[in-house]
């Protein structure tokens, strides 16, 4: 139970096949050397416009830009070798039209290299994603608590308590399946919802905050190693504290400086190399 045995890249329609059989690891990614460290353990990495909040700062996800995801996006896919790599369309890229959706789409496919994109909604999203994946671009879609809508919303609250709401969020997921999704994120969703849709849905549920029950799981990766301190969602469970020992290093590395305890010897260039042969010439 530790690294899946691959030699290749997992594709989307492998993706797909999961449905009800041993549960999706999916854990997000912004950059090449954290696409490197998860590449080998997970079999999704998503390139989340979580990013603006995470990386940037940012209040809400909504300032994050198309050509920031392409950054990153391109940085991702050239770290990992083996997940299936999948990138969020940011707001504003692609809710106007399919025709709007499809151009930022086919950027980010084409100039970063991932298997698949991800947008937000439901119902009014439904004909956009059949739009791209008849042209040959897997979607992955995401309902429940969607943060780009954080403003309409009023906030990163729970999702379906309540008849019309647990309603509307079931009509949203059918929709999204049946214009084609090879899948779908259940974000901040009532148990008892994310299980019975679940139950329901011919293609696989990625839950945060969704359900045990789901097909499979995606999480911020600096909520679980504490490298984001902001907020922690309720769902989200700590497997280390690397801000504590960033940290620790920085505190370290300060004292040595201070205390002329760094650099030491080895780390100072001499004057003549030492690996010169006598009388022989050198590389300089
Ligand atoms: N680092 C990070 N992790 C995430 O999971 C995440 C992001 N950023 N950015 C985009 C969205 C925003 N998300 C969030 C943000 C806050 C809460 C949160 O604080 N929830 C509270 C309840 C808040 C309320 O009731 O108003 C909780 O207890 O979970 C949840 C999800 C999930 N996504
Ligand atoms: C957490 C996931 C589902 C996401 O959309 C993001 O990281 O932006
Ligand atoms: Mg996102």
């Amino acid at each position: 139970m530790s690294v899946p045995d691959r030699r290749r890249r997992v594709t989307v329609p492998e993706l797909s096949a999961r449905k009800g059989g041993t549960p999706i690891v999916s854990l997000t990614a912004y950059t090449t050397p954290m696409a490197r460290q998860l590449d080998a353990h997970v079999d999704m990495l998503l390139v989340g416009d979580s990013l603006g909040m995470v990386l940037y700062g940012m209040e809400s996800t909504l300032s994050v830009t198309l050509d920031m995801m392409i950054a990153h996006g391109a940085a991702v896919t050239r770290g990992a070798s083996q997940a299936c790599v999948v990138v969020d369309l940011p707001f504003g890229s692609y809710q106007e039209s399919p025709e709007v959706a499809f151009r930022a789409a086919a950027r980010v496919m084409a100039e970063t290299g991932c298997a698949a994109v991800k947008l937000e909604g439901g119902v009014e999203m439904a004909s956009t994603v059949a739009f791209l994946t008849k042209r040959g671009i897997p979607v992955l879609g995401h309902i429940g608590l969607t943060p780009q809508s954080v403003n309409t919303l009023g906030g990163y609250r729970a999702r379906g308590r309540g008849g019309q709401e647990s309603n509307a969020i079931a009509a949203d997921a059918f929709a999204i399946a049946d214009a084609g999704a090879f899948a779908i994120v259940i974000e901040g969703t009532v148990e008892p919802l994310a299980r019975q849709l679940t139950n329901d849905l011919a293609v696989p549920t990625i839950g945060i905050g969704g359900s045990p029950a789901c097909d499979g799981q995606i999480l911020v990766t600096e909520d679980i190693v504490g490298l984001f301190n902001d907020f922690t969602p309720k769902f989200v469970k700590r497997y280390a504290d690397l801000g504590e020992q960033v940290s620790a290093a920085a505190r370290a590395y300060a004292d040595d400086v201070r205390a002329r305890r760094f650099p030491g010897p080895e780390h100072v260039f001499a004057a003549r190399p030492s690996g010169v042969k006598p009388g022989g010439s050198t590389t300089e």
